[in-house]
């Protein structure tokens, strides 16, 4: 569905994505997971639209999207939420579903009925007539995916819809991102939690300094020394080469 084919993204000498390649098949879940600063973001980014890559291709259903505006790439059914929830000040959650419904179709009827439909999925309902400034984090991050079904999408790319969530609302935004699965949804999502990623990943891509270390099932993925490496490092090997050396001197 999603094809990412060597891709590299440069920032001046940095090299944040590098060279990496990797499909999402439709109707998958697939994390992306890696260490601070791994190019996460980065690649999310280039998929996204939001910025170009400086080499290499990313084809989304036959169709080449890298370089193409985000809005561009929204129409064919591709949608990103954005990590800190984009929610328009002095907006009802009504009103600010229907800017994503707009995107797809121009008719306020059509807006309307779409905020209903993706309101109930996300279970925003009772919140529809409140501003947008009245809700919680868990349920901003529940309108910023609302705005994203607006869209009518065939994937969704989901920035970080976990960070800031107590326990609670993270199994309700797992429950949720299930469910768009189960409707047919495709879902890419870049996450910290790594709890979340294990528990709903049908795969795990891993990322560490730009470069794609690991990608497979979730608990092959997360028994793979190289990915263990790059969370916690290698001071247990490093110690133990400076107390070889230290016997050896
Ligand atoms: N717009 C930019 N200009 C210059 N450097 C950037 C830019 N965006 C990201 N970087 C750099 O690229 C590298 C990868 O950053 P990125 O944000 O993609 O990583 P990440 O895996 O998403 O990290 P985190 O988990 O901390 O969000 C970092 O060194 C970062 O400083």
């Amino acid at each position: 569905m999603l094809e990412i084919q060597s891709v590299t993204m440069r920032f001046g000498g940095l090299t944040a994505v590098d060279n990496v390649t990797l499909s999402v098949r439709e109707g998958e879940i697939l994390g992306l997971i890696g260490p601070n600063g791994a190019g996460k973001t980065t690649l999310f980014n280039v998929v996204a639209g939001t910025f170009a890559p400086s080499e290499g291709t990313v084809t989304f259903q036959g169709s080449r999207i890298d370089g193409m505006r985000p809005e561009a790439t929204t129409a064919l059914g591709l949608v990103r939420t954005f990590q800190i929830p984009q929610v328009f000040h002095s907006m009802t959650v009504r009103d600010s579903i229907m800017v994503g419904a707009f995107l797809r179709d121009r008719r306020r009827a059509h807006a309307a009925a779409e905020a209903e439909r993706v309101a109930r999925a996300v279970d925003l309902t009772r919140r529809l007539d409140a501003p947008t400034t009245a809700l919680t984090t868990a349920e901003r991050k529940r309108l910023e995916v609302a705005r994203a079904l607006a869209t009518r999408p065939s994937m969704i790319l989901l920035d970080e819809v976990m960070a800031g969530l107590n326990h609670t609302e993270v199994n309700l935004m797992l429950k949720l991102v299930q469910s768009l699965r189960d409707e047919g949804l495709t879902v890419l999502f870049v996450e910290h939690n790594l709890m979340a990623v294990m528990k709903i990943c049908d795969r795990i891509a891993v990322l560490d300094h730009g470069v794609k270390i690991a990608d497979g099932p979730p608990r092959e993925v997360m028994d793979n020394p190289e990915v263990i490496e790059a969370y916690l490092g290698k001071p247990t090997s490093e110690a133990d080469d400076a107390q070889g050396q230290a016997g050896h001197a």
